[in-house]
């Protein structure tokens, strides 16, 4: 099968994928989730016009020139308004938040009043309307706050609740099973034996997963045979989609394809133009989606990335664009890329005025983990992109997860 292009693998990905279910949460369990419909107000904000400062509310018209001397007849406090009319040369008393009583039409702050008893003198004008929300400024009842679709983050939820809104309708999590395979592997915290390694990329895989909304389902290590390889693969049928680490490339312990294909695998494709990941494969166990990644830390967590992520946007009904690719300046020369799309670790710098300047980090290798961690950004470099110079304008990824 010749190598498909980077985009190409994406759009096979996402093809007929569509957003899960609904459930409703309250607001405390609404953090990160997506919103699966539109939230509306169900009320006004303020609900009524309201002082902005703390201060007196008085009639513009007899603050217009200063001093004005002004009666204090009452006071109105957040959540205990003045029952009362303010009459000419009158004021009350009001605080932030409060509610601005009939026939004021201004807010003068303490600051530049002075007061004795119940006199006030006022020593800066102020003009119809100043230091006074006004009832609706912010949002009117039956107004669209937050449109489905859209990541619910600190302000949303604040937005939600103050439109009176208890639980908010969210996309279900898509459960993301992994499966990491090869007789090599031990879990973290085991000693390994001659020949063996620790299986890092499930718990990366599942923090990644976590990060962007998912449920991770970690399903263990499986041996390098056909009888296990189907075993593991078999308890995942309920997950939305199932993730194999390892066993993807040409060596003859590669076995995870040929167990995927024993279990009814519909290969759409294996192997992708991109390095690192370029033995990925990609199937349809009935309902279910396979991303079979490779092994190498690197090749894993940046298909993952690249391919899962996009297809978790998808089923949570995501309305943002899974990939924030962004321009950055060059900091060296680069050779001409090979036949695969790149995508090279790298350090971003800030430069004040100008686009962040990019710089390779020595290690490409796919097994390098210290690599990754060091990096902020991966640079990507299309197919056969010509070398490059310091100073030219390349594509970088921010490493978000
Ligand atoms: N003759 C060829 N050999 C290889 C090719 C090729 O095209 N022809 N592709 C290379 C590329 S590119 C990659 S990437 C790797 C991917 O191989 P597999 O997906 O089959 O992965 P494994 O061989 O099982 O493992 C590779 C490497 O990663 C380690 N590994 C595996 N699982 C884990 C885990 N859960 N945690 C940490 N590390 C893991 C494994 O021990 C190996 O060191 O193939 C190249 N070969
Ligand atoms: O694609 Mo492999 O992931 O280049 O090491």
């Amino acid at each position: 099968m010749a190598l498909l292009p980077v985009d190409e693998a994406l759009r096979r990905i996402l093809d007929g994928a569509s957003a899960l279910g609904t459930e409703r949460v309250d607001l405390l369990a609404a953090a990160d989730r997506v919103l699966a419909e539109d939230v509306t107000a169900n009320l006004t904000q303020p609900p009524f016009d309201a002082s902005a400062m703390d201060g007196y509310a008085v009639r513009a018209a007899d603050v217009a020139s200063v001093p004005a001397a002004l009666e204090v007849i009452g006071e109105s406090n957040a959540g205990g308004p003045f029952a009362g009319e303010v009459g000419p040369s009158q004021t009350v008393r009001i605080f932030t938040g409060a509610s601005v009583p009939q026939g004021a039409d201004a807010v003068v702050i303490q600051e530049d009043t002075e007061r004795a008893g119940d006199s006030l003198t006022v020593r800066e004008a102020a003009k119809p309307g100043a230091n006074i929300r006004r009832a609706g400024d912010d949002f009117r009842i039956g107004d669209t706050l937050l449109r489905a679709g859209r990541l619910l983050d600190a302000s949303a939820i604040t937005l939600a609740a103050a439109g009176g809104n208890a639980g908010i309708s969210v996309r279900r999590a898509p459960v993301v099973a992994i499966l990491a395979t090869g007789d090599e592997l031990v879990e973290p915290g085991r000693t390994p034996g001659p020949g063996q390694i620790v299986s890092s990329n499930p718990y990366g895989l599942a923090a990644l997963v976590r990060r962007f909304g998912g449920e991770p389902w970690l399903l263990g290590i499986a041996a390098d045979t056909l009888e296990d390889l189907q075993a593991k693969l078999a308890t995942a049928a309920d997950a939305d989609i199932l993730v194999t680490i390892g066993g993807a490339s040409v060596g003859d312990r590669d076995l995870v394809k040929p167990a995927l294909e024993a279990r009814g695998l519909a290969l759409d494709f294996w192997k992708v133009a991109v390095r690192p990941g370029k033995p990925m494969l990609f199937g349809r166990l009935a309902a279910q989606r396979v991303l079979g990644l490779p092994g190498n830390p690197l090749s894993c967590l940046i298909a993952a990335r690249l391919f899962l992520v996009p297809l978790m946007f998808r089923l949570l009904g995501r309305t943002d664009a899974p990939l924030d690719e962004r321009a950055a300046v060059l900091a060296h020369p680069m050779e001409a890329n090979g036949p695969r799309q790149h995508y090279m670790r790298g350090t971003l710098e800030r430069v004040a005025g100008a686009l962040p300047r990019v710089t390779a980090l020595a290690s490409q290798d796919s097994s390098h983990m210290s690599a990754l961690a060091a990096a902020d950004v991966l640079i990507v470099r299309p197919p056969d992109a010509p070398a490059a110079a310091p100073g030219d304008t390349v594509r970088v990824l921010p490493l978000d997860f």
